[in-house]
């Protein structure tokens, strides 16, 4: 369960971003919406323990994050979180199956080769695990990036902007994934979106004005 409660947040001489309070369950689904600059990737980077806020606090499973240290932090955001950004990013020389088993070790987490070729397979890419990053396609990326957001069998499931660089078949492919992952490993989903291909697929909604 996620609570986050009284936030707010001021880059150098902007406005003060205000979030309402609110409490996602275990395996709850949520859409993240909100206009341009309402402050979505912020608070999807206060939530992944990214940001610090100036003000209010993110509990996680009954952890206040923001009072970890930092290396505290790093750990518990390896094992709790899954972050899929809007693109994916990857290590170049190293292949998908390292790129994902890199995300475990970072978390301090033993490598499991057979969740890594399940994952890999579950999200069609059963192929693909000794390619490079430049030798896959931009949906083929990001199904990857899910596969290493859930590697560690996070208890969130983050995503911003999941499909907007994608096609209408990848899109549905990818937000079709993401929603079934998270069901089967009973996370929590966050999707930020403007994408109307997305609206109508995850149940609850948290707007930003
Ligand atoms: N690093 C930064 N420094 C200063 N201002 C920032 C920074 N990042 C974001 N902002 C400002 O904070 C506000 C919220 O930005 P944010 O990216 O969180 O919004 P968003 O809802 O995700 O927008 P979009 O849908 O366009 O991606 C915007 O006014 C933006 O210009």
């Amino acid at each position: 369960m996620i609570k986050i409660q009284s936030l707010a947040h001021q880059y150098h001489h902007a406005p003060i971003l205000q979030f309402p309070d609110w409490e996602i369950k275990d395996a709850e689904q949520w859409l993240l919406l909100g206009s341009s600059g309402s402050g979505k990737s912020t608070l999807l980077n206060i939530i992944a323990g990214l940001l610090k806020p100036q003000n209010g606090e993110v509990i996680l499973d009954g952890t206040s994050i923001y009072n970890l240290s930092t290396r505290e932090m790093d750990q518990f955001r390896g094992q709790k979180i899954g972050i899929v950004f809007q693109k994916p990013h990857f290590i170049k020389s190293l292949n998908i199956y390292d790129n994902i088993a890199i995300a475990a070790s970072l978390a301090g987490l033993p490598i499991d080769a057979k969740r890594i070729s399940l994952l890999l397979e579950t999200l069609g890419l059963a192929g693909k695990a000794k390619k490079y990053t430049e030798e896959l396609s931009q949906g083929q990326l990001q199904r990857a990036s899910i596969a290493r957001a859930l590697v560690n069998h996070p208890s969130v499931l983050i995503a911003d902007e999941p499909t907007s660089s994608l096609d209408d078949e990848n899109a549905e492919n990818v937000i079709s994934l993401l929603t079934e992952q998270a069901a089967s490993s009973h996370a929590s989903l966050i999707v930020a979106t403007h994408d109307n291909r997305v609206r109508n697929r995850l149940s609850k909604e948290y707007l930003l004005s």
